[in-house]
């Protein structure tokens, strides 16, 4: 963080700790998950009786991180800042003399992300115990409201899970208690200097973590950035900033960003956040593969044909239309989510599940991907359509889209691997609103069985003989393998079942909101789900140019209807590329 400008409250008088010697204490130690990443043998002497016994009381502690694995060299402070000069050994020792608190700052609370999603995930990760004894939430916006208002206004989001109402109504109500409210403009100085008094007096001198959630217009983003990093930082702990997507819209603004950002932060303290990675069965991908000895000696184009990404919504940009017309399907949901999800399918095995090993393993397969090309792409929008009596408007129905507008709100790419694994396989992808479902999922067409015995069996089409993989992101989570098996009875007729792991009959919990896992992260200074600026830059790389000969030469999007299986363009790039889509193939 920058050097920290004139703030009344930066002057305020040092800290007065408490013991170390209680259960807070140490639970804010572990929720740090510093088990994994004790500093030093004399540290450890010191600490071990006392950690050990609680780690047989308090196992949960141990597996904190989203990924299960020790946190290497992550401290409680980010490497850089002014904040941040601590060694680890002192870090650990500030721990042990105070009870730190935590505050999180929802910068854009009035705003739709944030009701809809990161105050209810805050408040899941309350109600299930997994944020420190001490933390307050701040919403900060424009918006004039007081603490009281902004309670109301969240209250009616935050949910308990269905599977466990226990005190549900007791832990909303303790959790309101901690959420406040400060107004302000987002690029005054004088008003984040306001806030930072505010999270002091509720920090009551105890060392600070601070969590800033940018949940804005990414215009705005690095004036937040300059006013929260020099006058609301912490200056006794760490200090994160999640940033929400879109990271720029091209190569060039992208960079343009991450610079002017980092002119405040460091690079360990920017979290970028794609909330796709934070999805149960995007976590489970890697899981899949590396831990199953049946999936990843086929993971290659030896077995595999082709690889398809699908996401679809049922609904149109209803109310977020100013925002899409500027990005439009690509930038929104290919560039990021999609490509995520690729990268992870693709990588060569990490060294670690350490983020860097596996981030370094993701930038590989961005940068071995051939350049998108105009002719591998097809674009589609939305346009008005009559259905059962009720009329559904197009896209530039939508009074804040321009009427000539050539935005796509489909598209469908088949993009290539340039690498050993992959050469030839096409990857493809189909993003898309207003569709007639939602659902986002990822299948593997898997080649034919050479000399297939059975071959007659099949009839003429063999393609719909091949098994087929797939992982269903959402709605209903689900892995489930396409087999052909024997249909019983004396006679020799084969169908295609499937192998079906179904989330809901299998487990019986609820399954966690992505952001829960996202800024459980963030907290706990787990980067493997974040994006790091190469990667994005890569990411970007691969979409600028196709983006801008769209663009550039105004490529008129097909029109499809409201809640229609999307333009017949995407089925003839599939074909083209051998290739028939697994969702539309009538026994999905
Ligand atoms: N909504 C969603 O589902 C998703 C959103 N995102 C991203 O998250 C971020 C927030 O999204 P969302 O909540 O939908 O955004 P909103 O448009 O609702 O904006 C959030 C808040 O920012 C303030 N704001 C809005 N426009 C401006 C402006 N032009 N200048 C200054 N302040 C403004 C408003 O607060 P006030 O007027 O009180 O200051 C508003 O309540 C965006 O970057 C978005 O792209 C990402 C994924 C999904
Ligand atoms: O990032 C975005 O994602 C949502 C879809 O998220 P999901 O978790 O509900 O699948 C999409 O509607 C939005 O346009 C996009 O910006």
């Amino acid at each position: 963080m920058a050097k920290l400008l004139s703030n009344p409250c930066r002057n305020s008088s040092p800290a007065t700790f408490s013991s170390y010697h209680n259960d807070n204490n140490y639970k804010n130690l572990c929720c740090s998950r510093k088990i994994n990443a004790l500093p030093s043998i004399t540290h450890f002497s010191k600490w071990a009786p006392r950690i050990l016994a609680r780690i047989q009381t308090r196992r949960r502690f141990e597996l904190r991180s989203s990924n299960g694995y020790p946190l290497n060299a992550v401290s409680l402070q980010d490497e850089g800042s002014a904040a941040n000069s601590q060694t680890e050994e002192t870090q650990l020792s500030d721990s042990g003399k105070g009870d730190s608190t935590l505050s999180i700052t929802v910068v854009g609370a009035s705003g739709d992300l944030a009701k809809k999603k990161i105050f209810p995930a805050l408040f899941a990760l309350y109600y299930e115990d997994w944020l420190p004894e001490n933390f307050v939430v701040f919403g900060y916006s424009r918006t004039k409201m007081n603490d009281e208002e902004l309670r109301n206004m969240i209250s009616g989001t935050l949910t308990c899970r269905i599977d466990r109402r226990a005190n549900c109504d007791e832990k909303m109500s303790e959790f309101l208690k901690r959420c406040f409210y400060q107004s302000g403009q987002y690029n005054s100085e004088e008003h984040f200097s306001e806030l930072d008094c505010k999270i002091k007096e509720k920090e009551g001198g105890r060392p600070s973590n601070r969590l800033f959630y940018l949940s804005i217009p990414p215009n705005i983003f690095v004036d937040v950035v300059r006013c929260a990093s020099t006058q609301a930082s912490s200056t006794s702990g760490w200090t994160r900033v999640i940033v929400e997507k879109p990271f720029g819209r091209d190569s060039k603004s992208s960079n343009e960003l991450t610079r002017c950002l980092k002119k405040y932060l460091t690079e360990d303290q920017i979290f970028r956040i794609d909330h796709y990675l934070g999805k149960e069965l995007v976590e489970n991908l890697s899981v899949l593969r590396f831990s199953n000895l049946v999936f990843e000696p086929l993971w290659s184009r030896n077995y595999i044909r082709n690889v398809q990404f699908i996401f679809s919504e049922d609904f149109g940009t209803e109310g977020r239309g100013g925002y899409f017309d500027n990005y439009g399907i690509i930038r929104d949901i290919m560039q990021n989510h999609l490509l995520q999800i690729l990268t992870l399918f693709a990588m060569e095995t990490p060294v670690s599940l350490d983020a860097e090993d596996i981030r370094n393993e993701k930038v590989k397969v961005l940068r071995s991907m051939k350049p998108l090309q105009l002719e591998d792409v097809i674009v589609g929008q939305y346009k008005g359509h009559n259905k059962g009596g009720k009329s559904y408007q197009g896209y530039t129905d939508d009074p804040t889209v321009p009427k000539n507008s050539v935005t796509p709100t489909f598209a469908a790419a088949a993009l290539f691997i340039n690498n050993a694994r992959w050469d030839g396989v096409p990857f493809l992808m189909k993003a898309g609103k207003a569709l007639h479902t939602k659902r986002a999922e990822i299948r593997v067409q898997f080649r034919h069985v050479p000399g297939n015995l059975y071959k007659r069996n099949f009839g003429t089409d063999l393609d719909k003989a091949t098994n087929e993989l797939v992982l269903r992101v959402q709605p209903d989570e689900a892995v489930y393998l396409k087999i052909n098996n024997k249909v019983p009875g004396l006679g020799m007729r084969l169908d295609r079942s499937d192998l079906n792991l179904l989330y809901k009959t299998r487990y019986t919990r609820e399954i966690p909101d992505a952001y829960e896992r996202l800024l459980l992260d963030a907290i706990e200074g787990e980067r493997r789900l974040f994006i790091r600026s190469d990667e994005l830059d890569a990411a970007w790389s691969l979409f600028t140019p196709l983006l801008k000969e769209l663009e550039d030469r105004k490529i008129a999007p097909e029109l499809y209807p409201y809640g229609s299986r999307g333009p017949v363009g995407a089925h003839y790039l599939a074909a083209k590329h051998n290739v028939r889509w697994g969702d539309l193939a009538g026994e999905d």
